[in-house]
């Protein structure tokens, strides 16, 4: 997510366990009380929940809506049950299992953070074989990561998710026409083959006017405030337009006009 902060965001679980030295609320994790949490279960506010190594953990509505509503894609770290969840809801999701090399390493690992004490790491270690033994399951998982070396694993996670292709520095300066969108005053709209064409604006009266198209096919949502997915694609001349001057609907390339 650092490396692409436009692209993914992280859905911030709740969890009824104690927060770790440095780990702060809101951003690792929402830590709250049991009896809140099995409420809001009950009310229906969370995608998925499971009881993980003796603490209530999981994923709310509104945590994964937060994310999707900023445009990005949501990433999840959950255990296994809570993947089987997910499987089964309607969400459109890639699951990958990251596995450590070995028990023992992971019993290393687990002392290495001096956060557990015996009973919890022997908990811990517990529920990592029977959770080891699902991630070869291939009705949940997609593909099946060994963490070894942080480094090696971050490379063949950004293989996996075709993010090796992608230029970092290109998708922030992505980010740059959001800058130049607000820019706009003026406009008027046209609604064209079921896209809406927005012709802008009074930036610079030297200056050709600014075209943008919205790509409605993809929309989601329309509560006020809960639209997402909505796609657009900047022409800051009409002249970039592949038809010259002409409001012509170009064929679809990876879902944008
Ligand atoms: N590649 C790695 N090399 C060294 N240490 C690592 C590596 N990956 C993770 N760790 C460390 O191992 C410890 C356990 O990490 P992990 O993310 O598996 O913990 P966890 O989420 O508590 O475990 P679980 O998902 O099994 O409940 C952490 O202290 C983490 O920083
Ligand atoms: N089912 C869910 N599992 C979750 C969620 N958030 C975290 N987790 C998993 O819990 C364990 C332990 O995490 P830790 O932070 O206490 O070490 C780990 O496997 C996480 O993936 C959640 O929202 N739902």
């Amino acid at each position: 997510m650092k490396d692409f902060p436009s692209m993914f965001g992280f859905s911030v679980s709740h969890t009824t366990r104690q927060p770790r030295h440095l780990e702060r609320n809101g951003v690792h994790y929402h830590f709250t009380e049991r009896s809140w949490m099995e409420s809001a279960i009950q009310e229906g506010k969370f995608l998925e929940s499971a009881d993980v190594h003796g603490n209530l953990y999981g994923t709310s509505i509104a945590a994964v809506e937060s994310v999707a509503n900023d445009g990005k894609r949501c990433i999840l770290d959950i255990d296994v049950q809570g993947a089987r969840a997910v499987k089964k809801s309607a969400l459109d999701a890639a699951f990958i299992f990251i596995a450590p090399p070995s028990l023992e390493q992971l019993e290393g690992r687990l002392r290495g953070r001096g956060t557990e004490n015996e009973e919890q790491i022997q908990k811990r270690l517990k529920n990592a074989k029977a959770e080891l033994e699902c991630g070869r399951d291939s009705s949940i998982f997609n593909h099946y990561l060994i963490n070894d070396d942080l480094d090696e694993c971050y490379s063949e996670l950004k293989r996996l998710l075709g993010l090796d292709l992608v230029d970092a520095n290109e998708v922030q300066g992505a980010n740059s026409n959001q800058a130049w969108l607000d820019s706009i005053h003026g406009h008027s709209a046209a609604l064209v083959g079921g896209n809406v064409f927005v012709i802008g604006g009074d930036i610079d009266p030297n200056v050709e006017p600014a075209l943008i198209i919205i790509d409605t096919n993809c929309i989601v949502g329309g509560a006020p405030g809960q639209t997402t997915r909505l796609r657009l694609v900047l022409h800051k001349h009409r002249s970039e337009l592949p038809n010259g001057n002409h409001f012509v609907k170009t064929s679809k390339e990876n879902g944008h006009l």
